[in-house]
């Protein structure tokens, strides 16, 4: 295609969008995309807010997912006193920022600016209540706290995590959260907010289940997530493998996966199958300048269990790898697997570049109305 038609193709997908309905989300596009990559605007990025009750556990979340904070060191966290953001987007292939509020905020506050805070582009507020605490208060703020935003923005993903769970038997686990959906439900009903949809999640830093729960949150902000679902079903059905993740290799929060149901200790086998992987490119796989990542193209990696199952994991991009869990007899047409996989990331790559594209669209027409802007201004100033 030459570099005109191309120019064309990019009007006519922007021309298909208006302002408000732009491509909002951003992704670490520059492995699929060198030109593309940098176009994505930064004020575009979603919002995800962390809020709960003081020492509920919310930079703890924020520190262990995002920044590889060990769970024990999350004992010497000071507490937050002012909002703090966090943007994901450097190093990661999930691009937002995470808002961390103080416990202690007054969300009645006349300062407090709710439009400015719910408003815009903020797509989940996350509410983290302790679960070995005595939760009444705890629910009483998050009715405020939901009520509040939804009337600023009825599109916010409400996402309640059930934290602290380490410390309940897998009885109490249940009970709770069956006691705390009810009653916050119930108060939502009684409040005349039942078009409010709470989603509650059992969490904890001391294993997986933060990161399953991180993941399922940002899923929903994927607009591409029943494409890539699709993606990976045709792939595993094609190759005889039994589970395939897309991870995001920084945060290991996995953006998509195939439609059989998740098994908890399956992630967490790929989980720590990442984690093996980067610490032995670390000490083998590393450049003498030391400034490349650990994980790169050239990453890929094998691991047979004694229980016969392989481990294969695939770089999709600098950010994303494919993990996959499939029968050792399978892996006997590597060749195939490898050759399906090739063609599963350039059908990704035609999923995320049109986005891209118009974004860079919107990106350019943006800088040339500031360009004649200036030129215009510059000219009044000389006359
Ligand atoms: N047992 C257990 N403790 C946790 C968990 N997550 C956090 N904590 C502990 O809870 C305490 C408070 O954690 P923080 O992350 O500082 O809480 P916060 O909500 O940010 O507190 P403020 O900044 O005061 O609003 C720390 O001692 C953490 O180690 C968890 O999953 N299980």
């Amino acid at each position: 295609m030459s570099s005109y038609d191309e120019e064309a193709q990019y009007e006519a997908i922007a021309s298909s969008y208006n302002v408000g309905s732009l491509p909002k989300y951003g992704y670490g596009m520059e492995d699929f995309d060198q030109e593309f990559g940098a176009y994505m605007p930064t004020e575009i990025k979603p919002k995800i807010l962390l809020m709960g009750l003081r020492r509920s556990g919310k930079s703890s979340i924020q520190k262990v997912v995002f920044h590889k904070m060990s769970p024990n060191e999350t004992l010497f966290l000071e507490s937050t006193n002012k909002i703090t953001k966090d943007d994901i987007s450097s190093s990661s292939f999930i691009q937002f920022s995470v808002w961390d509020f103080p416990g202690q905020i007054d969300f009645f506050d006349p300062t407090f600016d709710a439009d400015t805070i719910f408003g815009g582009h903020c797509e989940a507020l996350i509410y983290i209540l302790d679960a070995q605490d005595d939760y009444m208060e705890s629910l009483d703020k998050l009715h405020a706290i939901v009520s509040r935003a939804y009337k600023v923005n009825p599109n916010i993903h409400f996402e309640v995590f059930i934290h602290k769970v380490d410390g309940l038997s897998d009885d109490q686990k249940i009970e709770t959260q069956r006691d705390i959906s009810q009653r916050a439900n119930d108060e939502l009903l009684v409040a005349g907010c039942d078009s409010i949809h709470l989603s509650f999640y059992l969490t904890s830093i001391y294993d997986h289940s933060i990161f399953e729960a991180f993941s399922k949150v940002v899923q929903k902000l994927i607009p591409q997530l029943p494409t890539m679902e699709n993606l990976l079903n045709i792939f595993i059905s094609n190759s005889n493998i039994e589970k395939a993740f897309l991870f995001d290799v920084v945060s290991k929060i996995y953006v998509a996966t195939d439609s059989s149901p998740v098994d908890m200790a399956s992630y967490e086998l790929c989980c720590d199958f990442i984690d093996v992987i980067i610490d032995v490119s670390y000490i083998y796989g590393m450049k003498e300048d030391n400034e490349t990542s650990a994980f790169d193209s050239q990453s890929s990696s094998i691991i047979r269990l004694n229980s016969s199952t392989i481990l294969y994991l695939r770089e999709v991009n600098k950010y994303l790898a494919m993990v996959c869990l499939l029968r050792e007899e399978n892996f006997a047409r590597q060749g195939l697997i490898d050759y399906n996989f090739i063609c599963f990331r350039e059908a990704l790559q035609e999923v995320f570049g049109v986005r891209a594209r118009a974004s860079l669209v919107r990106e350019r027409n943006q800088n040339s109305l500031s360009f004649n802007n200036s030129i215009s201004k510059d000219w009044d100033g000389r006359v």
